[in-house]
């Protein structure tokens, strides 16, 4: 998938499977909003197709009731009231009048149904757009970066709709940069930078194909360090002390006794610590985060980098 010069989508092959909610993720630029355009029939690849249920989309007989999609939750008439607009989808896609109502209602806009589209926040026109995407009652749904502009309860309300949908056997897709969400959300992820594929694997594997670290507590924070950086391990002064430090506090190495340890396990540790006679308070391992996992598997392709805030002051 081309544009002049720039090639945004590189030789993508996945396949997104039904009763799994997938997550599709990347940095800016990545390629995603492209790819699922693409899926629309919205652009024509340059090589190779994007099929749903086996077809392209534009083949389809009944495309709202095989496919329902969310791309662009500005994209509506905004003179229209919600209800007129669903009506007008329903009807130019032979659609029962009452599945209007019932959408409306599962994305909670009832009460404002009568009002004028143009009038609606980022969040309503959001819902909008989902309840546009499930008029046809599709078994396949995609969505890109549903959340956006949604409150703490949308966002909730979201995740539980999403689940149930692909609970129900419906083939779910949605992009986000909220990886905290995307982890409670998501079963499967697909990765891409710069148009390419980078992972295409379940939620849990993702995270723990990355090695996390291990949380440890002493009063000897000092002389635990010692003991375990002797035997190869990475310290680094635990979470609290860590974070203070990044926002320009002093504070002295291990003052809350917690280290960060990577490259020794949690057993190792032990061991270590008590043939040094060092008494532990704690000692917790911790998976990586999906932001983590998402960090450095795209590392080599992000293209829109920041410069980091210290670095600017
Ligand atoms: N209409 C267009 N004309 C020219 N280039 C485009 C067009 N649309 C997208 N691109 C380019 O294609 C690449 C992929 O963009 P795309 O919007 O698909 O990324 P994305 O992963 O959705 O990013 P984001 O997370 O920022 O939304 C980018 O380099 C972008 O600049």
């Amino acid at each position: 998938m081309r544009y002049g010069r720039t090639l945004a989508v590189d030789d993508l092959t996945c396949t997104v499977r039904p009763g799994l909610v997938t997550g599709f993720l990347g940095p800016n630029g990545a390629g995603k909003s492209t790819t699922m355009r693409a899926v629309l029939g919205l652009e024509l690849p340059t090589a190779g197709a994007a099929l749903v249920d086996g077809r392209p989309y534009v083949e389809l007989r009944r495309p709202m009731r095989t496919m329902g999609a969310l791309l662009d939750a500005g994209a509506v008439h905004g003179g229209r009231t919600a209800r007129a607009h669903l009506g007008c989808l329903a009807r130019s896609n032979g659609i029962g009048h009452g599945r209007v109502g019932e959408v409306l209602d599962q994305v909670g806009l009832t009460d404002v149904a009568s009002r004028r589209i143009s009038g609606f926040s980022l969040g309503m026109k959001q819902r909008l757009g989902i309840a546009a995407a499930l008029l046809g009652d599709p078994a396949v749904l995609m969505f890109d970066e549903p959340l956006n502009g949604l409150d703490p309860e949308g966002i909730r309300w979201l995740r539980d709709l999403l689940r149930s949908l692909a609970a129900e056997g419906r083939t779910v897709l949605l992009s986000s940069h909220l990886m905290n969400e995307m982890a409670l959300t998501a079963d499967h992820v697909i990765v891409i930078g710069r148009g390419r594929l980078i992972a295409d694997t379940a939620m849990n594997a993702l995270a723990g194909h990355f090695q996390g670290d291990v949380l440890v507590r002493t009063p000897h924070p000092e002389r635990l360090t010692a003991v375990l950086r002797a035997h190869g391990a990475t310290v680094t002064a635990g979470d609290d002390t860590a974070v203070l430090r990044a926002h320009g506090a002093t504070v002295a190495a291990g003052d809350d006794g917690a280290l960060s340890v990577r490259d020794l396990d949690a057993a190792g540790i032990g061991a270590l610590a008590l043939s040094a006679g060092i008494a532990l308070a704690e000692l917790s391992p911790r998976g990586a985060s999906l932001e983590e996992a998402f960090m450095r598997l795209t590392e080599d392709s992000v293209e829109y980098r920041t410069t980091p805030a210290e670095a600017v002051r």
